[in-house]
């Protein structure tokens, strides 16, 4: 091709403007339609990403920090404990945890053990009836201590492998029914959580700006009559996940205390305001009775009157109440606002495709239809040579 005429295509590329053609079709029917698409697309964009999901405001997820502090006595006259006054520091274990605390609600005590030879408890499975029966040294997840070698006598009839270990063995098998701190149902527990949303430089706490000192001494949490005390009754918090306190002591479990955060940004601060709930975590179902609660020892050491290690060995049942702060705060922010705005005006696009499907494929005049909105054009060289044989 000539160089001039090359120059000259160019020059007219650069100078043209192409349109793409509108075809107006006048079909009630499929005018409708289209009006009807519009209109859910629109609702959706307005109602759910709008309004509902609040497509105009940028969110941040929370920041939180939990403290715990449980008040209450329970006072406990049993047949193997005698009279015994019990109060925090005795029933919360350990003191201070992130987040969660034990209360023990029940408990089985071995006192005065010391390191000595005694036999093995029949329940472990070392009967026997020489020493033959015993491997000296021997040491198995389910032996109180370390096997001596030696067959003991364990009681009249009965003779185990004795075993180095805490003396006595704890003997008692079955925890006490009812549960020795059953009382612990009115103890109470003060959870002071910060929250922060950094991205929008907001902090609060639960203990909301309108709460004064006296009245922290005496609110407990009510759902309906004092929602934002934050000092809950333990017998309120099981009530609430649909158990029985007093059930529950007796061999324990694992309750979850939820704070949900969910704040607006663009209304008042007092608005954000926090939201409990309360759920059992660990299983509850009653068919499954194996392993059951929840349970742990520890020991207290002293020395005795004749200078000797000696510990007091405490098997605790009790309920863990985990605190799970979660939530996010949402503001107006012109950027969100664009992109849910910008791809909802995307979506209205759907109408014409659906449209042009129903036109083109499924009504009865769908060729007059397809003639009017394609313009066919046969390929250039053959209209050519056609125009040159006319
Ligand atoms: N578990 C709880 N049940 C009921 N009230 C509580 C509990 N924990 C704390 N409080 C009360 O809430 C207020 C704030 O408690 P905070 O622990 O901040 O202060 P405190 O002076 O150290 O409390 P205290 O010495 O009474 O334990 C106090 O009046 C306190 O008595």
């Amino acid at each position: 091709m000539p160089l001039r005429e090359t120059c000259c295509s160019v020059c007219d590329f650069i100078l043209e403007y192409d349109t793409p053609r509108i075809v107006l079709i006048k079909n009630k029917k499929v005018g409708l339609i289209n009006r009807l698409v519009q209109l859910v697309i629109l609702s959706y964009i307005i109602g759910w990403v709008l309004i509902w999901r609040k497509g105009y405001q940028d969110f941040d997820s929370i920041v939180s920090s939990v403290i715990i502090k449980v008040k209450g006595v329970a006072f406990v006259n049993s047949s193997g404990f005698g009279e015994r006054l019990w109060d925090s520091a005795d029933y919360i274990i350990p003191p201070e945890q992130e987040s969660s605390f034990f209360v023990m609600t029940n408990l089985i005590r071995t006192e005065n053990q010391t390191q000595g030879h005694c036999p093995e408890l029949p329940k472990n499975g070392f009967n026997c009836t020489s020493d033959s029966n015993c491997t000296a040294g021997l040491i198995d997840p389910h032996s109180s201590g370390v096997l001596t070698g030696k067959c003991v006598t364990f009681n009249e009839g009965v003779k185990t492998c004795e075993v180095l270990a805490w003396c006595p063995l704890e003997s008692q098998t079955v925890f006490p029914n009812p549960a020795l701190l059953g009382g612990a149902e009115n103890f109470t527990v003060l959870i002071k959580n910060n929250i922060r949303f950094p991205q929008f430089n907001f902090s609060k706490r639960n203990i909301l700006p309108n709460i004064s000192a006296s009245y922290l001494k005496t609110c407990v949490f009510n759902r309906t009559k004092e929602p934002y005390c934050p000092i809950f009754r333990l017998g309120d918090i099981v009530r609430e996940t649909g158990d029985k306190f007093q059930e529950l002591a007796l061999q324990g479990g694992v309750i979850g205390i939820l704070i949900k955060w969910n704040c607006n940004l663009d209304r008042s601060a007092s608005e954000c305001v926090p939201q409990y709930t309360f759920q059992r975590l660990d299983n509850r179902n009653v068919d499954e009775t194996v392993s059951p609660g929840y349970n742990f020892r520890y020991a207290k050491y002293y020395e005795n009157s004749a200078g000797k290690e000696t510990r007091t060995l405490i098997k605790a049942y009790g309920i863990r109440f985990e605190v799970e702060v979660f939530g996010k705060a949402g503001k107006f922010n012109i950027i969100p606002t664009m992109i849910s705005i910008g791809s909802g005006i995307a979506l209205l696009g759907m109408g014409t495709v659906l449209c042009d499907m129903i036109i083109l494929h499924l009504l009865k005049k769908r060729n007059y239809y397809k003639e009017k909105k394609y313009k066919y054009v046969e390929d250039y060289e053959r209209g050519i040579d056609d125009a040159d044989d006319d």
